[in-house]
């Protein structure tokens, strides 16, 4: 089948690659001439792992071409995804302009029948705003009666596992109300519904707000993972033994129970101010919703809390070590990561950062600019160099068993507070080293 991907981020590019890997013919438009450069000379502009091998397979092929050439990419595709940024608004609601700009470029240009794919994720209702905007543009053109259909197909991979999850989605959710369309969709997507079905086609209403209602259940759970750490500290429990005495409940389940500095990245905090912000303007509050995202503000801040307990709040002549910028391990995103309200809190409070990421430090350098108080450092251990203590807050592969002894001599003291609950306190305390997770009382 013929596709185009408009948007070349995370979604789009993820999409557009994994398409074209299962044969189809796929265009990736972008309105960022530099990604469309760096993707033309054989470059990923993100890290997602995987995924330039399936880009670079495809290209080789004849099956995937980047493009800023708006008609070639229109014209091209018969299915048409957008996965254009829909970040929040002053008001916390999704700035639609993205979506609804792809909508008009789309109907300023098609000569024949197209599926238009919502795959940004999108308030309810945004369907029929998009549907509104083509048939505008359409009408300017004189082509009211020209035929579309506009569906609903909220993507759930994740950042860093981007490729598997798209490859191995655990459902395929279609919001569709014209037949065609939901025919096209069945083929686009029938490679990745070999061994069961996995398609769930429902109204487009239903399949908008099904998107939001996984990204709040999910920061639900943590949120309420992170205040029962709080309350565990307090009464001597531990919150990793609560963890898994509750996950082995199949009702429950162990993913996403895990206690850290708080959610961070590009869709959880958005996404739950969203789907506030319309409960809010439809008169149905979201009083848990409203609290999950209170508690995450909270969480970001706990780490520092703790070192201020530990070193009073005046930090000036401090030095700290930060492991871990990006806001989840396997990804240089740094959007909302909770180390930058780390090295916030740090530095506001007088203290210098030594900081280390393993993939995130162009990205870091980018996002922090140049600072006197903050500097990044290329290997993990020379963060250590004159600090007085070590903050995890990234959970990194190779933070999990680290050269203690290392840690020991060359910090100022052997302080460790661990935003992510990589190590065992026992085995700390038998080192000698003091140790601070989160929700280990
Ligand atoms: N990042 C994720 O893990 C993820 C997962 C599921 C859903 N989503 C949702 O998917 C959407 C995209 O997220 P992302 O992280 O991929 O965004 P991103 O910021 O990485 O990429 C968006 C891209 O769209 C391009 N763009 C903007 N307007 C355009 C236009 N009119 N024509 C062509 N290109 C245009 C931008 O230049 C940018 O390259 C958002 O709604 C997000 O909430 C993201
Ligand atoms: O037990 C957990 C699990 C996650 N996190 C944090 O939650 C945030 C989000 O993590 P994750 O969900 O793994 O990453 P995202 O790439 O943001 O993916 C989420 O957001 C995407 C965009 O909407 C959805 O498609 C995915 O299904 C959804 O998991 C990160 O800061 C994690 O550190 C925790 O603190 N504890």
């Amino acid at each position: 089948m013929k596709v185009t991907a408009i948007g070349t981020g995370y979604v789009g590019l993820v999409t557009g690659a994994c398409l074209a890997e299962m044969g189809n013919h796929v265009v990736c438009l972008d309105v960022n001439p530099e990604k469309i450069r760096i993707l033309n000379e054989g470059g990923i502009p993100i890290h997602e792992p995987g995924l330039e091998e399936v880009v670079k397979r495809n290209v080789a092929a004849g099956r995937l071409q980047f493009t800023t050439d708006v008609d070639m990419a229109v014209q091209h595709g018969t299915l048409l995804f957008i996965g254009v940024g829909t970040p929040p608004d002053e008001d916390g609601s999704a700035d639609l302009q993205y979506v609804v700009a792809a909508a008009r470029s789309i109907g300023q240009r098609m000569t024949d029948y197209k599926v238009i794919v919502d795959k940004s994720t999108v308030p309810v209702g945004t369907a029929d705003k998009v549907r509104a905007a083509v048939k505008e543009e359409l009408v300017k053109r004189g082509l009211g009666d020209m035929s579309f259909a506009v569906v609903s197909n909220p993507e759930f991979l994740k950042e860093g596992a981007a490729v598997e999850d798209f490859m191995k989605p655990d459902r395929v959710v279609v919001g569709s109300d014209d037949e065609q369309a939901t025919l096209l969709m069945r083929a686009i997507y029938s490679p990745f519904n070999r061994t069961q079905d996995r398609m769930l086609v429902m109204d487009v209403r239903s399949a908008e707000l099904t998107k939001y209602a996984a990204n709040a259940m999910l920061a639900t759970r943590i949120s309420f993972m992170n205040e029962l750490a709080l309350l565990a500290e307090k009464v001597g429990a531990d919150i990793d033994l609560v963890r898994r005495g509750i996950g082995s409940d199949t009702r429950i389940g162990y993913q996403f129970l895990y206690a850290g500095t708080g959610y961070g990245g590009s869709c959880f905090p958005k996404d739950v101010k969203a789907l506030v912000r319309t409960a809010a303007d439809t008169g149905i509050p979201l009083k848990v919703l409203t609290a999950v995202e209170e508690a995450n503000e909270r969480q970001k801040r706990v780490l520092v809390d703790k070192v201020v307990e530990r070193f009073g709040a005046d930090l000036k002549g401090r030095r700290f070590a930060v492991w871990g910028l990006a806001f989840k391990p396997n990804t240089d995103d740094m959007r909302e990561a909770p180390s930058l309200v780390v090295i916030d809190e740090l530095t506001r409070r007088g203290a210098t950062v030594a900081a280390y990421d393993p993939v995130s430090m162009a990205e870091a350098a980018r996002v922090l600019g140049p600072r006197d108080d903050v500097s990044l450092v290329e290997r993990a251990e020379a963060a250590l160099q004159g600090a007085d203590a070590l903050l995890i807050v990234t959970e990194w592969k190779e933070f999990r068993t680290p050269d203690f002894d290392a840690i020991k001599g060359t910090l100022k003291a052997p302080v460790v507070f661990d935003g992510r609950n990589l190590y065992d306190p026992k085995l700390m305390k038998a080192l000698g080293i003091e140790y601070r997770g989160i929700g280990r009382g």
